[in-house]
């Protein structure tokens, strides 16, 4: 499927979008972007009447009072209070939130899926989104949950806001446009979108169909690591990170907005687009970034390191240095390391550790974690390189290797990840996972020497 051939909207974007058409560089910057000229007042918020008849109004991601206030005056046709009231719960039974704990689904284990497939019926941005593990509490805005999600048709007249969380979208197939209150966004493979919580959107497939991966962050916002003795560069770099200039609606149609608030899924009637902010300032903000401008930094003498240093976001859970969510990148990248088992090592682990392949091969698996897999490993769950892996790179000429062809990522929690019955019973689990290790063979026989 390619191109909708259903009618867009008209969207009215700035005649000069800049350098990086349509985007402006820099993680967390205090932007500022008026789509018609004059739109957005200077030197103060709240003027006695806004230019163009605008209605401002403030979108604040944390407390007022938060060591670093996170917010964004939006200067907009009406007010977001005319676009949502009267709501009707409704149901999206593949979408879950934690706690999400079935006393018929067991999580402990190691897990892995194929790709979930697309499915017959067409697949908007809401229907088709498919939980697959849990991890806290909603309630608390603490902890996450993973999706995927298998999108076919975009979201026409239908809009939607998480009060929930933030949601960290990582394209593996197809390419998607965000039309956000603040911008658009178009996300590829390779690609990430970050949509902050509150901000109202519409999913619209630019080619499908589309499948990818979310990790639904309920605390705190992601934010870059510290880099620590690394320094000032490498990793991920802010002038990487893109937010949408404004882009408006003016457009009178029956419309829904469907919010998630505390699990539920409810829906509103409006009278027109909600996408009506001409104008904004400030520093909440959805952003896109290019996962092939993260710049790895590994072992280059020899031992394998943690995995923390491919951390591209890191969201924290309010313990210094244990994250809520580590979104980590594994990407091509060189192989140096001397006298050194070069893949992941066997482990155990109190963080919880899901992960995707978005494209190629994993060098801790090379067969059977296909790209749009998943697998999981939780909670002090052992897990390590297959036999294939382990006899292949222990047996390796060590001689530096590109490992190309290979991207995948994990979403790492502090918290267990419960399974949800979708992923336990419908999705498609691989039965004998477990037994890529069935074959390590025992080689301790008693005398000194490698074996
Ligand atoms: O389990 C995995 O494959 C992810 C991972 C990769 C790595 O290089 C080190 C630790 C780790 O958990
Ligand atoms: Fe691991």
């Amino acid at each position: 499927m390619n191109e909708q051939s259903n009618p867009r909207p008209m969207i009215q974007a700035p005649s000069h979008p800049g350098p990086h058409e349509g985007y402006m560089p820099g993680f967390g910057n205090d932007f500022e972007t008026e789509a018609l000229p004059g739109a957005l007042p200077q030197g103060m918020n709240s003027p006695q009447k806004v230019n163009y008849g605008l209605y401002g109004e403030q979108l604040s991601g944390t407390a007022f009072t938060d060591v670093r206030p996170e917010r964004t005056w939006c200067y907009r046709i009406r007010p977001s209070v005319k676009h949502s009231h009267r709501y009707t719960k409704i149901d999206l039974p593949h979408w879950k939130s934690a706690p999400c704990v079935d006393p018929d689904v067991i999580s402990l284990g190691q897990y892995r899926w194929d790709p979930v497939p697309h499915q017959d019926t067409p697949l908007t941005w809401l229907t088709g989104m498919r939980t697959m593990t849990t991890a806290g509490d909603v309630n608390m805005q603490v902890g996450m949950a993973t999706h995927v999600y298998l999108v076919t048709q975009s979201m026409q007249d239908e809009y939607f806001f998480s009060a929930d969380s933030e949601m960290l979208v990582v394209p593996q197939e197809g390419r998607l446009r965000f039309a956000t209150e603040l911008g658009i966004i178009d996300v590829e493979p390779q690609e990430i979108a970050i949509i902050p919580r509150g901000l109202v959107y519409r999913v619209e497939v630019l080619d499908g169909p589309a499948r990818g991966f979310v990790c639904e962050n309920y605390g705190q916002k992601f934010e870059l690591p510290g880099r620590g003795p690394i320094g000032a560069n490498c990793m991920a770099n802010p002038r990487d990170f893109k937010a949408p200039v404004a882009a408006y609606e003016d457009r009178e149609v029956p419309s829904t907005i469907t919010i998630k608030w505390c699990g539920q899924f409810h829906t509103s009637k409006i009278a027109q687009s909600p996408l009506d902010v001409v104008a904004w300032h400030g520093n909440y903000a959805p952003y896109k970034y290019d996962l092939k401008t993260y710049c790895p930094v590994g072992a280059i003498l020899f031992d394998h390191p943690d995995p923390s240093i491919f951390t591209v976001l890191t969201a924290p859970s309010g313990q210094p240095g244990t994250a809520n969510i580590d979104f980590v990148l594994f990407r091509e990248r060189w192989m140096v390391a001397e006298d050194t088992f070069r893949p992941p090592w066997y482990h155990k682990n109190i963080m919880s550790e899901l992960m995707g392949n978005i494209y190629g091969q994993y060098d801790a698996k090379p067969k059977g974690f296909v790209p749009g897999g998943i697998s999981l490993h939780n909670m002090m769950i052992p897990h390590g390189p297959d036999q294939q892996a382990f006899e292949g790179a222990s047996n390796a000429d060590l001689k530096a290797e590109k490992l190309d062809n290979t991207m995948s990522f994990m979403f790492e929690t502090r918290f267990p990840q419960h399974l949800t019955p979708f992923a336990a019973t419908e999705a498609p689990l691989q039965d004998d996972y477990i037994y890529c290790w069935e074959t390590l063979e025992k080689k301790f026989d008693g005398t000194p020497g490698k074996k």
